[in-house]
């Protein structure tokens, strides 16, 4: 999608949005910024959306900032990104001041039990990898055949899915278990506020980016929230692009838009 070829219902929305003195640009990573790939640890950033993000976060009155549900660390490492976007992890809740509250001695050893469920059920199917977050775990089944995958999804929904204290997170071809309530929604929310944006917009293409899409809204003071789902599925978006190189189209045009 060149930017001439920007929706036209979507590029007003964004020339509205470019033309407000303080506003909040902010992008999932994975699926967004960085195409999906086989493994975690396989999905750099695409480098002009990145580059795109970043020229975002060098405009006047312009906050930029990537919000995964990576841990923050793994996040920054992954992406090469750091000043002056802002990054927040594990699905909303990791700032660079950390988690607004430890874990609890209770959450901890819930952690840890839950981690070693997973491993227990990625044991038993090939293909299937478990990864650890400081509040959060993962089972991945991307790369397990079908009957494998759905096999170990229903073990964890059956077992560790639904100990108390446990907040599930569906995601591509994922369950992830936190044992913190997360809220990507809340992040944009805090955002804004500390930023004092007249609003917000945000990209993002997984179940967890609806959380985000929710909080969006015409805000009192004339700004009206750009949401952009990228990809297929159900989406509270209100505009919807299909793919990573999209992102980078439309993040250009801010970029550009806002200097
Ligand atoms: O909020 P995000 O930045 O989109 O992070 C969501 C999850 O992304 C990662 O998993 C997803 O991407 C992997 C790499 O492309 C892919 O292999 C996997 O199937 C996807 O679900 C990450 O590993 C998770 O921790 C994030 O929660």
């Amino acid at each position: 999608m060149s930017t001439d070829h920007i929706d036209p219902e979507l590029r007003q929305a964004l020339d509205q949005f470019c033309a407000l003195d303080r506003v909040l640009v902010a992008s999932d990573y994975d699926g967004c910024i960085a195409p999906i790939q086989p493994t975690p640890d396989q999905a750099f950033p695409n480098p002009d959306s990145l580059a795109a993000l970043s020229r975002c976060a060098e405009r006047p009155g312009t906050l930029a900032a990537l919000v995964s549900g990576r841990a923050r660390d793994n996040l920054a490492a992954m992406s090469g990104a750091g000043d002056p976007l802002v990054l927040v992890g594990s699905h909303g809740a990791e700032f660079d001041t950390g988690f607004d509250q430890p874990l609890t001695a209770e959450q901890a050893a819930l952690l840890e039990q839950i981690i070693a469920e997973f491993r227990s059920i990625a044991a038993q199917f090939p293909g299937t990898d478990v990864e650890v977050k400081p509040a959060s775990t993962t089972l991945h089944v991307r790369n397990a055949a079908p009957e494998d995958a759905e096999a170990a999804l229903e073990l964890a929904h059956a077992g560790p899915a639904g100990r108390p204290g446990v907040h599930i997170t569906a995601g591509k071809a994922v369950i992830e278990l936190a044992v913190i309530e997360t809220s990507k929604g809340l992040a944009l929310d805090r955002l804004r506020e500390s930023f004092g944006a007249q609003a917000v917009l945000y990209l993002g293409d997984d179940v967890t980016d609806e959380k985000a899409f929710a909080h969006l809204r015409r805000t009192d003071d004339g700004g009206t929230d750009v949401g952009i789902k990228v990809g297929d599925g159900h989406t509270a978006a209100q505009f919807r692009v299909p793919g990573t190189d999209d992102v980078t189209t439309v993040l250009a045009y801010v970029a550009a838009q806002r200097r």
